[in-house]
């Protein structure tokens, strides 16, 4: 165990419904730049008890990204330059399991990637790179999550896996029974793939926390799902995230030791272009994801 030496910066990346996030001191909203792009919209930051935060609405201000326009590279990215450690991912979900109801949130701990219109990889030609993720949560950031929703009152399940679609239209009807009966999924969503595997390439702690907002399709006695029915959900449990977040900070701490399951460390391995086979215009443009590999 390393000493708690490094200063913590937890990012929210709040989806559907969840555009902002109160209590912050010394709040302002930034824009930040990246190399691959312009982030979903600009960054709120500040302190909460004392540990610096970061809040980024996937979708934008408005809603105005769909699950695919996500700019999931340039956020990472971004969230990564401003010096971020730690990123939450809330998320609405359908759920394929009776018992994971809707207002109940589940900490997410595997991922089944069904997108396929996305750029998943911030490596690519000229510099070649393959992390692992076997397990892509953090399990400590995880355990986090779990005790600030179980403080807060929320029925929390622990542990699911999260199907990721393409979207934006919702599951046929044979692919939500799919998804429940043969793949074992637990809640679906459109947007932690890539989300999850950039973080884990970022050399960033992430976890998933996502809020159950309907049964999908497959509920005999729940109909279609619609999006009045998912916002519904969500204006009733956002208090319940708010809440969440503001536990974090006490269970995180302002400072932080590298992390016990290596999500900090995960390029130590992964490169494997040649040295003198790298291409110089990835390199600058990967100064921060992968500064620490690369220097020097
Ligand atoms: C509003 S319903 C579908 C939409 O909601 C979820 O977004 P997020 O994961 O950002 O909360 C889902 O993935 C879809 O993008
Ligand atoms: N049923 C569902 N499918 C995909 N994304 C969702 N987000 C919320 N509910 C969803």
């Amino acid at each position: 165990m390393t000493e708690a030496s490094k200063e913590t910066m937890i990012a929210v990346i709040g989806g559907s419904g969840i555009y902002d996030i109160d209590g912050l001191e010394d709040a302002k909203w930034q824009a930040v730049e990246s190399p691959f792009g312009t982030p979903s919209d600009e960054i709120l930051t500040g302190r909460l008890g004392g540990v610096k935060m970061a809040f980024l609405p996937r979708h934008g201000r408005g809603h105005v990204h769909t699950p695919t326009s996500v700019p999931y590279r340039a956020n990472i990215d971004a969230l990564k330059r401003l010096g971020v450690t730690d990123v939450i991912s809330v998320s609405a979900t359908g759920s394929f399991r009776e018992d994971m109801a809707p207002g109940d949130f589940v900490i997410v701990d595997q991922f089944i990637d069904r997108t396929f219109a996305r750029e998943k990889s911030f490596f690519g030609p000229g510099l070649v790179a393959h992390v692992s993720v076997a397990h892509p949560t953090c399990p400590r950031l995880s355990d986090a999550c779990l005790t600030a929703a179980t403080d807060a009152g929320i029925t929390v399940h622990k542990g699911g896996t999260y199907l990721a679609m393409e979207g934006p239209q919702f599951s046929t009807l044979a692919e939500s029974k799919m998804y429940r009966e043969s793949w074992g999924a637990d809640v679906i969503g459109m947007t932690n793939m890539p989300e999850a595997k950039l973080a884990r390439e970022a050399e960033l702690c992430y976890a998933s926390v996502a809020m159950v907002t309907d049964y999908d399709s497959w509920h005999p006695e729940h109909g279609e799902v619609d999006v009045t029915e998912i916002i519904d959900t969500l204006t009733g449990n956002s208090e319940k995230a708010r809440n969440l977040v503001r536990g974090l900070p006490a269970l995180l701490g302002a400072k932080r030791a590298d992390c016990e399951h290596g999500c900090d460390k995960a390029l130590e391995f992964a490169i494997m272009t040649a040295p003198d086979k790298r291409d110089p215009a990835m390199i600058a443009k990967l100064d921060a994801v992968a500064g620490r590999v690369l220097a020097g």
